[in-house]
């Protein structure tokens, strides 16, 4: 049996995806209206077009994922902490998958190290790669990286959360998979602005580039495998936030560089964890000037003819 707390895009296309590879699946969400009309039509709003499957249930009685099975969190990166302080008695002692991509603002924490810091019991582990919520749902092939520090846990997990269309692949690196993907949300805002903006194609493969060594700087200094970055986690999930439309980041960086206003009802982990990730590099002396660029955007500090200046008149250095 595998549980999901939060009933988002990407919680229910993952227990959608799972019941239909025949798993027993517990979608949990804490509104309660919202899980009787999901019961009623068998559809979520944030997955338009997408009939659950009959054997999937969902709920609001949190009791209903007590037991040893493992747990996936579905939940906005910035919400992590309080959705597990919140269900703490239930979610001590067994593994749990966050599914979320991002840094702590308050504490420049991944959602691995929240979990330990939380519940020194349970097992952290992540689920992350490249996949829209929507793709997952409709039943379309997808590679994901699950990293898990503790080897056998891995390997459970790896079967366990595997689906038809759901190939994962394992890791023990949770440092460098979380930073891989907080970091591409962060240079897709980064990417959609440069369209945004007007500045073309050859831009864009430039922010990804050395969006990507900004990546990898920042995971080495926090532990990470250089490694990692190069796979799903970071690579994948770049390349395809970067450059897809579907991805709410780049259309949030788009709608930067076009000057337009955005939904703020909708989830950008991006915004967040760039601001936290700006904190965290400067305090480790760690180099990351479009991360830089891309706090001063999100704030209104510069506009984009600035910001790129601030990019292309840095000094002339060895790539
Ligand atoms: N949507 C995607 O395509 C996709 C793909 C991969 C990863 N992710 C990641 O999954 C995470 C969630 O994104 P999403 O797309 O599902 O967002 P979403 O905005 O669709 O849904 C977030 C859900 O979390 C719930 N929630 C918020 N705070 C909560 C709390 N304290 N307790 C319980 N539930 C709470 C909300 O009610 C909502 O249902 C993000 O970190 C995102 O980066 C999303
Ligand atoms: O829509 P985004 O930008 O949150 O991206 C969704 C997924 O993280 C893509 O892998």
């Amino acid at each position: 049996m595998t549980g999901v707390i939060g009933a988002g895009a990407f919680g229910t296309a993952l227990a959608v995806s799972l019941a239909l590879g025949g798993r027993k699946v517990v979608l949990w969400a804490r509104d309660a209206e919202a899980v009787a009309r999901m019961n009623d039509t068998r559809e979520n709003p944030r997955l338009p077009g997408v009939t659950l499957p009959e054997s999937l249930v969902v709920t609001d009685d949190i009791g209903s994922l007590s037991g040893d099975f493992p747990l996936l969190l579905a939940v906005p990166m910035q919400k992590l902490r309080d959705a597990i302080r919140a269900h703490a008695a239930v979610l001590d002692n067994r593994p749990l998958v966050a599914c979320c991509k991002g840094i702590e603002l308050s504490t420049g924490l991944g959602p691995s190290e929240v979990i330990a810091e939380e519940l020194p019991a349970a097992t952290p582990a992540l689920l992350t790669g490249p996949s829209f919520a929507a793709d997952i749902a409709r039943g379309l092939p997808t590679a994901l990286t699950l990293a898990c520090a503790h080897g056998p846990c891995a390997e459970e997990l790896q079967q366990a959360l595997s689906a038809p269309n759901l190939r994962l692949y394992r890791t023990e690196d949770v440092t460098g998979a979380e930073t891989g993907g907080a970091m591409k949300n962060v240079i897709a805002i980064a990417c959609g602005a440069a369209i945004g903006a007007g500045y073309g194609e050859s831009a864009r493969a430039a922010v990804m580039t050395r969006g990507y060594a900004e990546m990898v700087r920042l995971a080495v200094s926090r532990g990470a495998h250089e490694n990692t970055l190069a796979g799903l986690s970071g690579f994948g999930d770049l390349a395809l936030t970067c450059t897809s439309e579907q991805s709410r980041n780049y259309r949030f960086g788009r709608a930067i560089g076009e000057g337009q206003s955005f939904d703020p009802s909708v989830t950008v982990e991006g915004a967040a964890t760039a601001h936290a990730v700006q904190e965290a590099s400067r305090k480790r002396g760690v180099d990351m000037p479009i991360t830089e660029v891309v706090v001063a955007l999100i704030d209104g500090k510069v506009d984009m003819e600035t910001a790129l200046g601030m990019l292309l008149s840095r000094p002339l250095k060895e790539e």
